[in-house]
């Protein structure tokens, strides 16, 4: 699960529209990751589904229970297809206007928020050069570096990757 956080004033108390475009300054988007190897050998199987847009679907048992998003991304999702849709764009095109964003991916060990937010392991350390698999980090640096090179203005430009892990901060 990730989510995406805008804030241009700390004294500002409305929750909803700060940016003036009348969406929601929090948008909680799902990402369903496919089953690993391992699992698939395992014979586990699918408890997710996203009957409807939006919509996730947890099967439990005999009972069902059914969860709205902002987005949910089945397991066939591409990496393209998260970065255009989860919402980060428009976090994107808020930060040009001064607004402070947060994009923060949220799960347990193993659940693919690495994947979603820098690609798999292999475009780092295996030699993949695939572009198709860059996460949200790297479109949406290409994103901002498209947006800069297309006006006048000058742009500083800072970025900060922390994780939270067993409630320890640590700067990567
Ligand atoms: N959408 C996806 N499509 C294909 N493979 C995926 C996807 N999401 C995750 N994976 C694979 O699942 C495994 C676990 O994903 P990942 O390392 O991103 O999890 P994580 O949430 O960052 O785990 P941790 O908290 O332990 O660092 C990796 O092998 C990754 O390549």
């Amino acid at each position: 699960m990730f989510h995406s956080l805008l804030s241009k004033s700390e004294e500002s108390k409305d929750v909803k529209n700060q940016s003036g475009d009348g969406q929601s300054n929090i948008i909680a988007a799902v990402r369903v990751r496919p089953l690993s190897c391992e699992e698939l050998h395992r014979e586990d199987r699918e408890v997710l589904y996203s009957p409807i847009p939006g919509t996730l679907q947890v099967n439990h048992g005999s009972q069902d229970k059914l969860f709205t998003f902002d987005a949910v991304f089945k397991p066939k999702c591409s990496q393209h297809e998260v970065f255009e849709k989860c919402g980060v764009k428009r976090l994107l095109d808020l930060v040009f206007q001064g607004f402070s964003c947060t994009v923060f991916a949220f799960g347990q060990t193993g659940s693919g928020k690495t994947y979603t937010l820098c690609g798999p392991y292999s475009l780092f350390h295996g030699g993949l050069k695939d572009h198709s698999f860059c996460g949200l980090t790297q479109r949406s640096f290409e994103y901002i570096l498209e947006r800069t090179q297309s006006t006048q203005e000058e742009f500083v430009l800072s970025a900060t990757f922390l994780e939270i892990y067993n409630e320890q901060v640590r700067d990567l």
